[in-house]
C-alpha cells in the first residue's frame, strides 16, 4: 500500500509510503481517500497525523514520469479525485496535522496545505510549489489554500518563481505552524496530537468546523455558523465534565466522555 491508515493509542496516522518519492498518481490518491476515511469513521482517533515512511521525502508531488504517460483525461480525473480527497479533510471533526520532516514540493505540499497544521523541524529539505517551472500550476488546491493561509502576494511570489523554502523560512511565513529541533519532529508532534486527542473532541472538532466553513464567508453568515456549533455543546457530556471539573477544582478527563 503506498498511503496507509493506522491508529497508536488514540491517534490516528496516515502513512504516505511510495517510495522513492511518495510521488502521487491516481491510485495513490485513491489509497489517500480511503485512509481519510478510515481516520474519519475510526472513532478511536481523536487527532490525525499525516507523514511520510521515508526521511528523505515527506512527497515530491504528482508522479512526473505518469504525466507522460496519461490520457490528459487521467490526470484530470486524479486532480479531480484529489480535490475531493483533500478537501473532505477540512470537513472532518477531527485534527489533522502534517509532520513534515522531509522534502515537500508541488502536490506533496499541496497535501500537507490541506491539513490544519502543519508541523516541521530542522534539517537539510525544503517545501514549495515549482509546478510553474514544468509548465503547470500548484492543482491539488494550491492556489486556493496557499494565499488564504500566507496572502496573496507571498503565495503569488512562491508558485510564479517555484522557489524552494528552507523550514525556517517556510516557518517564518507561516506554512509550517510549529518548526522544532532537528530529531524531535516525531515525539513534539505526537505530543501536541495527543493533547488534543486527551481534550474535549466534540469541542475542539467544532472549533475546526466553525473555522473552515465560516471563514471564507461574511461575518454576519460565519457568526450563524458558529451559533448552530456551540448550541449541540451547552449540553454535551464534555462541557457537563470540563465545567463540572471547574467547579471541583480537578483537572477534566475528556478522554472518558466518549
Ligand atoms: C506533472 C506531474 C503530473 C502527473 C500525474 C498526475 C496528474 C496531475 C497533473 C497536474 C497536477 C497539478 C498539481 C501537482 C503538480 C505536481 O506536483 S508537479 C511535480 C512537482 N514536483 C517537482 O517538481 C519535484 C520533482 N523532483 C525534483 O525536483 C527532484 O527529485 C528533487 C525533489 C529536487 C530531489 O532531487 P534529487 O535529490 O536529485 O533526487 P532525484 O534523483 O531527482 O529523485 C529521487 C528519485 O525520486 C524520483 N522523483 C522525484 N520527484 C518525482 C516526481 N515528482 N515524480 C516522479 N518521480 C520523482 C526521481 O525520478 C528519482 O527516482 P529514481 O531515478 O528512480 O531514483
Amino acid at each position: 500500500m503506498a498511503v496507509e491508515y493506522g491508529r497508536e493509542g488514540n491517534v490516528g496516522y496516515v502513512t504516505l509510503n511510495k517510495p522513492p518519492a511518495n510521488s502521487y498518481d491516481y491510485s495513490f490518491m485513491e489509497e489517500l481517500g480511503e485512509s481519510v476515511n478510515e481516520a474519519a469513521s475510526d472513532a478511536g482517533a481523536r487527532a490525525v497525523i499525516l507523514r511520510s515512511a521515508s526521511e528523505r521525502f515527506f512527497s515530491a508531488g504528482a508522479d512526473i514520469k505518469a504525466f507522460n504517460q496519461n490520457p490528459p483525461e487521467e490526470n484530470m480525473d486524479m486532480i479531480r479525485l484529489a480535490h475531493e480527497n483533500l478537501a473532505r479533510i477540512a470537513e472532518l471533526p477531527k485534527v489533522f496535522i502534517a509532520q513534515i520532516g522531509a522534502t515537500a514540493l508541488g502536490g506533496g505540499l499541496e497535501m500537507a496545505l490541506a491539513c490544519d497544521l502543519r508541523f516541521g523541524a530542522e534539517g537539510e529539505y525544503y517545501l514549495g510549489l515549482p509546478e510553474a517551472t514544468l509548465g503547470l500550476l500548484p492543482g491539488n488546491g494550491g492556489t486556493q489554500r496557499l494565499p488564504r493561509l500566507i496572502g496573496a502576494p507571498k503565495a503569488l511570489d512562491l508558485m510564479i518563481t517555484g522557489r524552494r523554502l528552507s523550514p525556517p523560512e517556510a516557518h517564518e511565513l507561516g506554512i509550517l505552524d510549529r518548526l522544532f529541533p532537528a530529531g524531535s519532529l516525531e515525539e513534539e508532534t505526537l505530543k501536541y496530537a495527543q493533547g488534543l486527542a486527551d481534550g474535549a473532541a466534540q469541542a475542539i472538532g467544532s472549533i475546526k468546523l466553525a473555522v473552515h466553513r465560516g471563514m471564507d464567508k461574511p461575518l454576519a453568515e460565519g457568526l450563524g455558523i458558529e451559533r448552530e456549533l456551540v448550541e449541540p455543546l451547552f449540553s454535551s457530556e464534555e462541557s457537563k465534565e470540563g465545567i463540572g471539573a471547574f467547579m471541583e477544582k480537578r483537572k477534566p478527563e475528556f478522554a472518558k466522555q466518549t
